[in-house]
């Protein structure tokens, strides 16, 4: 089962931000009072930073059980420990070190100078491996069925690190490989594939600014998911784009329900 896409516009990037926040923070609650815990796959780039920020500076923020919470990543700039481009470096600056997290809870994939010795594909595999040890019966997958997965959308439309064209976006039985040539640096990198994306109950993607106009209205009216791999990460209940005014400026309006002033 997919879902349609659902299109929702703000104002600005900070007015996305805080909504997005406020938004994360209902469901991750939602979740852990239905279930005793919930599980977010966070996003590098502009936009999940942005998310990660307005997070922190929530004074809601307090209303989440952060030692209740796994967090995982949609992918991984495949770089040394502590490198300031990777996504989980900028993570625990935005917002984790500010949080009382469980620390077995925060699933990182691995650095190029860890465990795997600078071997990108057997960083991958356990980071797969990890993600099935964590799956339960009723998830139907190989990969937990994530509350919310978050994307940003890339200005050539790629999500996670899944680049249009590339050789990942083929991929059918793998939930996590390694990336090679990347078109936006490190060349090297971890990403989920399609088949863990699609596994979350929810997707939301991440685009604000004017650079993302073209990716934003590419992928959402009717472009091959091999030219734009933002149009094929769905959820299984519900796929939510979130932008602000200037992602949105080339999209028709009969797509999203706000209009523009
Ligand atoms: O390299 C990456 O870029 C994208 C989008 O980044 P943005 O700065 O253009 O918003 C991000 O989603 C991905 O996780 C990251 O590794």
């Amino acid at each position: 089962m997919t879902s349609e896409p659902q299109v929702l516009v703000h104002r600005d990037k900070e007015e996305l931000a805080e909504a997005v926040a406020a938004r994360l923070i209902t469901r991750v609650v939602d979740a852990q009072s239905a279930r005793g815990s919930a599980s977010v796959v966070l996003t590098g780039g502009r936009n999940g930073n942005g998310l990660l920020a307005a997070l922190a500076s929530s004074k809601a923020r307090g209303a989440i059980d952060w030692s209740r919470l796994d967090l995982w990543w949609g992918d991984e700039r495949f770089l040394p420990e502590g490198d300031p481009e990777r996504n989980a470096t900028q993570a625990h600056e935005a917002l984790l070190d500010a949080v009382p997290l469980d620390p077995a809870r925060v699933h990182t994939m691995a650095a190029s100078d860890g465990a795997y010795a600078g071997d990108v594909e057997a960083a991958a595999e356990a980071y797969a491996t990890e993600l099935a040890a964590a799956a339960r019966p009723e998830d139907h997958a190989r990969v937990p069925s994530f509350d919310v997965l978050l994307l940003g959308v890339g200005p050539d439309t790629h999500v996670a690190s899944l680049f249009p064209e590339h050789p990942a976006l083929h991929e059918t039985e793998r939930t996590v490989v390694g990336v090679h040539g990347a078109p936006k640096p490190p060349p090297t990198r971890i990403t989920l594939t399609l088949p863990a994306i699609r596994a979350a109950q929810e997707v939301w993607l991440l685009a604000a600014g004017e650079d993302k106009a073209d990716a934003t209205a590419l992928a959402l009216t009717g472009a091959g998911e091999l030219q734009a791999p933002a149009a094929a990460a769905h959820g299984r209940r519900r796929t939510l784009w979130l932008l602000d005014e200037a992602a949105a400026g080339r999209l028709p309006r009969a797509l999203y329900p706000r209009a523009l002033s």
